[in-house]
């Protein structure tokens, strides 16, 4: 399996090299030169697997021969082995066709556990058996930081420094990434907001000097393992609901994209997807662009979603490679008209996106008041992330077809929204009931990638 990039001029890697790479050196992402297919018979062999089981037939095609058989199916069985649920991904039917997708059994409380420790499994192997150290740099709205710093806490060759925006994420969410006492892991609180973190990160990627001395490893979901992990309770979902045989929609709350996107090829390697929703919070740059006004950065403004809060989409550019016919240059153009405020995108690619996604958005209010309507109607208590996905699946759900929404946090790592929303206090699970009085360990950077650089090179 062979990996391009959105950018079109760097050069060609296969899996592993692409995972440990990160950001293509000509500033794009990578992803598969070509999407395996899945026949209806082996999507519907899935049904009543182990959720391991379903996620080796499905990653297996990108991987390539960089792992064994053997190798592969043991990265994946210790990477779900810490999950506090047997089915990893279980469904919660919320209403009649209306299905929640739990995916926050992991470690960390979110989804990006699912991608976090199986990656952090796949860098062990392949950078143990080169006996290599990498420095692994995220940029973080609060879970992906958590879930990564769990992953590659205490590991001998591998150091990771996680820069947040100060003061707008949760407290939960902070605690998480201040609080592990493990050398190699390095908690930055940055002076600007969640895309000052990613561009700063893309940044570090484009100096090759910096990139190649420390040896700079992703963890976002620029890197296509994140991405690829993500597929996998597509899968799982939709075969437990009749898929093949039957199509099935998902509702997706949205910020960079890559969860989403992870959908998007689920579809294209056969799963019979109906829609794809994007649900987006208050800063709702991609449901505007995919009701055909245009990608134009506004100001982010901090919501009780703080996951969400995010203007410049990473993924999109996978979406839109696509989607102009997986032209680099287009995407060249694009991207540069970004840095200068925004863009306008072709009839042709707004038809092919719109083939794909739909979208809406919930406010603030309306995040609250689904919140304290899910606790109301079917007992479920949602974090606003869940929440946006619930309203807007709501909306643009149609009879005959089962929705999912996927549940992308639990409630317990925003509970200050949630109980302002439900009047309950979700708890933290008894594993973690000590957060809050754990001592923390942070360091206050401003947004200036020199400042950043110096930081990081004089910690590893
Ligand atoms: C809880 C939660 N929900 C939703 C999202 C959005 O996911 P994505 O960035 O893959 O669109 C994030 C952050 O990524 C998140 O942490
Ligand atoms: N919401 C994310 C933002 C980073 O997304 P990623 O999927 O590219 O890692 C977070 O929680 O940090």
């Amino acid at each position: 399996m062979q990996y391009i990039s959105t950018r079109g001029t760097a050069p060609v890697l296969n899996f592993e090299e692409a995972m440990l790479s990160g950001l293509a050196r000509d500033g794009g992402l990578y992803v598969p030169k070509t999407i395996p297919q899945l026949s209806p018979d082996t999507i519907s062999a899935m049904e009543g697997q182990r959720y391991e089981d379903i996620a080796y037939t499905v990653m297996r095609p990108f991987v390539g021969d960089v792992f064994t058989d053997t190798e592969f199916r043991e990265i994946i069985g210790r990477a779900y082995a810490v999950f506090g649920h047997d089915a990893r991904a279980p469904l919660k039917q919320l209403d009649q066709g209306h299905f929640l997708l739990e995916l926050f059994h992991g470690p960390t409380l979110a989804f990006k556990d699912f991608a976090m420790q199986l990656i952090g499994q796949m860098f062990q192997t392949a950078l143990g058996r080169k006996n290599e150290r990498v420095t692994i740099v995220g940029a973080t709205s609060g879970d992906t930081g958590s879930a990564a710093i769990e992953a590659f806490r205490g590991l001998s060759n591998v150091d990771v420094f996680i820069m947040y925006p100060h003061g707008r994420i949760s407290e939960v969410q902070r605690r998480q990434m201040t609080t592990p006492t493990e050398s190699n892991v390095h908690a930055l609180a940055v002076d600007g907001d969640f895309d000052d973190c990613q561009a700063r990160l893309k940044d570090m990627f484009n100096d090759f000097d910096f990139r190649d001395t420390v040896r700079l490893a992703g963890v976002n979901s620029i890197n296509w393992g994140r991405v690829l992990a993500q597929v996998v309770y597509y899968f799982s979902a939709a075969v437990a609901l009749g898929a093949p045989h039957r199509k099935v929609s998902f509702t997706v709350p949205t910020g960079n994209f890559g969860d989403v996107f992870a959908g998007y090829i689920a579809k294209q390697m056969g799963l019979p997807i109906d829609r794809l929703v994007v649900a987006t919070n208050q800063n709702d740059i991609l449901h505007r662009c995919l009701n055909g006004q245009g990608y134009h950065k506004g100001e982010t403004v901090p919501s009780i979603s703080p996951s969400m809060d995010i203007q410049v989409s990473s993924n999109f550019e996978r979406a839109l490679f696509d989607a102009y016919d997986r032209e680099g240059p287009a995407i060249v153009q694009l991207m540069d008209e970004l840095k200068a405020g925004g863009f306008d995108v072709s009839q042709g690619a707004m038809q092919v996106l719109q083939s794909h996604y739909t979208s809406g958005r919930a406010s603030e209010q309306e995040t609250s008041d689904t919140i304290a309507r899910a606790l109301k109607h079917s007992g479920e208590l949602l974090c606003p992330h869940s929440a946006i996905g619930v309203k807007v699946a709501d909306e643009e759900r149609v009879i005959g077809t089962p929705m999912v929404t996927l549940a992308t946090a639990h409630p317990a790592k925003f509970p200050a929204a949630v109980e302002a929303a439900s009047g309950i206090h979700p708890p933290l699970p008894a594993r973690m009931s000590d957060l809050y009085e754990r001592s923390e360990r942070v360091t206050r950077v401003p947004n200036d990638l020199d400042a950043l650089k110096k930081h990081i090179k004089g910690h590893i």
